[in-house]
């Protein structure tokens, strides 16, 4: 297909910004200057973000929230407050001095992405230091302050009838289903594993939405040591059907590297490679798509497969060997591009398989009952 117009939103500021996350440190970097050492910026158009305003993120967060966010971030106050707990902050959430700047960063980031897709200035929009899918409207939850995702499917729907939001992260992705369980105009699709006392210990099978949202949201729970060849399979059936009867606008991809061989979070065996199969599936749809990273704890492997599936959107092979650069080291002791998958074994037996995309096609089959009925009273 003719090469699309990728935009790619970065800046040094912005990896600055990124990088400073205690829990992430330079993961921004490393991703952004592996893309940059295998040549591929080249490919792209470059934008730097916008920071969002205080009203960016009031499309979505309360006022209540963000101004007890933005407090006790400038004074860096411990977090200890008894009101910061009911807004998600500590523990979980810490509160170091400058996360409202970087959650407000993060957030321009996503929407300057958003914003090219929707002025139609490109096909494909890159943050992959966006994708914070956790957190709510009044709290943060899960390592996210702002729910940059909601924001940007937001920005989207200014344009777009129908938007379909995919989350690949190995959580659930709760903040954005949350964000949309009523309407229909949004499908939130999300992959992830789903066991006891597994954060955030939603999105069970059975979650579909609620009232005109009804089976507007699927859930696809998986277990432990699931690798690419299921993992693509399962998701292959779930697209393909979810796009033949929502026939979305635009799409929005969270494509979170926890879910990758070797990640601490130790759970699924996939491989970039297996991941690219899901974003060619998508890709082949040829809609304006937005590209979100998110989770993603072996930061050299999280690297290798944001920068992998940066390729893929640019029509570009790499080669194995990683290119000289400054956090070359990093990626010993093989130095290639490739991500082993592991030798753990894979609790996901067939016929639960089965019987999860069973009953995905009867939602979805029930989205489309749901869909001609709507179709048929908007006709009158
Ligand atoms: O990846 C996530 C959030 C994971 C999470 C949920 C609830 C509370 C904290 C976290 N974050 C971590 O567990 C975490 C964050 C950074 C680094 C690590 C590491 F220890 F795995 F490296 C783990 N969502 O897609
Ligand atoms: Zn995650």
């Amino acid at each position: 297909m003719a090469s699309s117009r990728v935009l790619y939103v970065h800046s040094d500021d912005y990896v600055r910004t990124c990088d400073s996350m205690a829990r992430l440190p330079h993961r921004a970097s490393m991703v952004h200057l592996l893309i940059k050492a295998y040549g591929l910026l080249k490919f792209m158009r470059v934008i730097a973000p916008r920071m969002a305003s205080h009203d960016d993120l009031a499309a979505f967060h309360s006022d209540a929230y963000l101004s007890h966010f933005e407090l006790v971030s400038r004074e860096g106050e411990d977090a200890d407050l008894p009101e910061s707990q009911q807004y998600g902050l500590g523990y979980d959430c810490p509160v170091m001095e400058g996360v409202f700047e970087y959650a407000a960063a993060v957030a321009g980031a996503t929407l300057t992405a958003a914003e090219g897709l929707r002025n139609g200035v490109c096909d494909v929009a890159l943050n992959w230091a966006g994708g914070w899918h956790h957190a709510k409207k009044d709290e943060a939850s899960g390592f996210c302050y702002v729910n940059d995702v909601v924001l940007g499917i937001l920005k989207l729907r200014e344009q777009f009838q129908r938007v379909l939001y995919i989350d690949f992260d190995l959580h659930h992705g709760d903040g954005v289903e949350d964000a949309f369980s009523f309407t229909p105009k949004v499908v939130t699709l999300s992959f992830h594993k789903f066991s006891p006392g597994f954060f955030p210990g939603t999105g069970d099978i059975a979650e579909v939405g609620l009232g005109r949202g009804r089976f507007y949201s699927i859930n696809v729970p998986l277990s432990d040591g699931i690798a690419d060849e299921k993992y693509v399979d399962i998701c292959h059936s779930v697209l393909q059907a979810v796009n033949t009867t929502f026939l979305p606008e635009a799409v929005v991809c969270q494509f979170g590297a926890d879910t990758l061989a070797g990640d601490p979070m130790c759970s699924f065996n996939l491989t970039p490679k297996g991941l690219g199969q899901c974003l060619q599936i998508v890709l082949g749809w040829q809609k304006p798509t937005l590209l979100l990273g998110g989770g993603g704890y072996h930061l050299a492997n999280t690297a290798r497969c944001w920068t992998y599936l940066t390729a893929l959107v640019l029509d570009q092979v790499l080669a194995s060997e990683i290119p000289e650069h400054q956090f070359f080291p990093e990626y010993g002791p093989d130095y290639v591009l490739e991500v082993t998958p592991g030798c753990r074994s894979d609790t996901n037996n067939p016929a639960h398989l089965d019987q999860v995309l069973a009953e995905i096609r009867a939602v979805v089959r029930a989205e489309i009952w749901n869909l001609a009925m709507v179709r048929a009273i908007a006709r009158h």
